[in-house]
């Protein structure tokens, strides 16, 4: 069984354009994939059909059919979502790069949301959550190290703690399939670290397939085997991270690469610690994910 399958998927929005142009695309289960593209390449919405929020465009009669598939269960095809696409939504847990959490709620009762699709529906409506519900809400923002802050707002808490937050919301509603889109585009060097290394320890410790969209390659490099390249729409590369190189992503992106291998700048002060790099300095803080594509591309 595939852990994420995709076959044939196009997607136009107002244009003729199309945001997705047969995409084909297959996952295994315990994978760690990254989807890197320049801005408006497509990953957000190849994401956001993987998860069944978008129908993608019906396929003409003379083009193949159009599937999109989670854990073995139809998520769309054709154009169409599945009718039983809330059971494939409960293994699969979102990571956005902004909105994750409710910020007037706990940062524990936002994570004992990733019970909903579990349990009653009265009981989740009123907040009833069991001492063992709380335990595990507990033991899971233990895991990505921040249940010193489960009592506080989700409003207070810096973007990469909440970004955490939201991966312990996935490991309570036993995510098997965890999709996050752009989770370290607005977080500090030392943040975006923090969170692909806890991306990285759910994949390695509870074989968790993550599929993680990124701006900069060198993360992808450090911390997935493989990666999944868009450009307008298409899968333009499939395979080892490794072969990433800044040539081979002029080959690929041409001018676009400078965007992919400096990344975004980094906010200094969006998590709880202190940036380790001046303002404006988008350098990665950890020299061995700086090292690589960073350094190559110095004139
Ligand atoms: N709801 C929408 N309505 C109209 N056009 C859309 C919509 N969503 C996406 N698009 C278009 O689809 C294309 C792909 O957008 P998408 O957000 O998937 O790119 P992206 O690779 O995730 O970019 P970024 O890295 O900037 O987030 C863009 O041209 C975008 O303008």
């Amino acid at each position: 069984m595939t852990a994420i399958y995709v076959s044939n998927l196009s997607k136009s929005f107002l244009s003729d354009r199309k945001a997705l142009d047969g995409v084909t695309l297959t996952i295994a289960p315990g994978e760690m994939v990254a989807l890197i593209g320049a801005s408006g390449s497509g990953k957000s919405t190849l994401l956001r059909h993987i998860a069944g929020l978008v129908a993608g465009s019906r396929p003409q009669p003379t083009e193949e059919p159009s599937v999109v598939s989670v854990l073995g269960k139809v998520v769309q095809k054709d154009g169409r979502i599945a009718g039983s696409i809330r059971s494939v939504r409960a293994d699969l847990g979102f990571v956005f790069q902004q909105f994750n959490l409710v910020s007037r709620l706990t940062v524990l009762t936002n994570v004992m949301l990733g019970f909903l699709g579990r349990i009653p529906a009265w009981r989740g409506c009123l907040g009833l959550f069991t001492h063992a519900e709380k335990q595990r809400a507990m033991d899971a923002l233990n895991s990505v190290g921040i249940a010193p802050y489960a009592l506080q707002r989700a409003s207070t808490l810096s973007g990469g703690q909440q970004q955490r937050a939201a991966i312990a919301r996935a490991l309570v509603q036993q995510a098997q399939v965890l999709l996050a889109d752009e989770p370290i585009a607005s977080l500090d060097p030392a943040s975006s670290t923090r969170v692909m290394d806890t991306l990285a320890q759910i994949n390695r410790d509870r074989g968790i397939t993550v599929l993680v969209s990124l701006h900069q390659v060198d993360y992808a490099i450090k911390y997935c085997p493989r990666t999944v390249a868009m450009r307008d729409g298409k899968v333009v590369y499939d395979g080892p991270s490794s072969a990433l190189t800044p040539d081979f992503l002029r080959e690929l992106y041409g001018a676009e690469s400078e965007d992919l291998l400096l990344g975004r700048t980094s906010r200094p002060g969006a998590d709880d610690e202190p940036a380790p790099l001046a303002s404006g300095d988008s350098k990665p803080a950890d020299p061995s994910v700086a090292g690589g594509a960073l350094a190559m591309v110095a004139p």
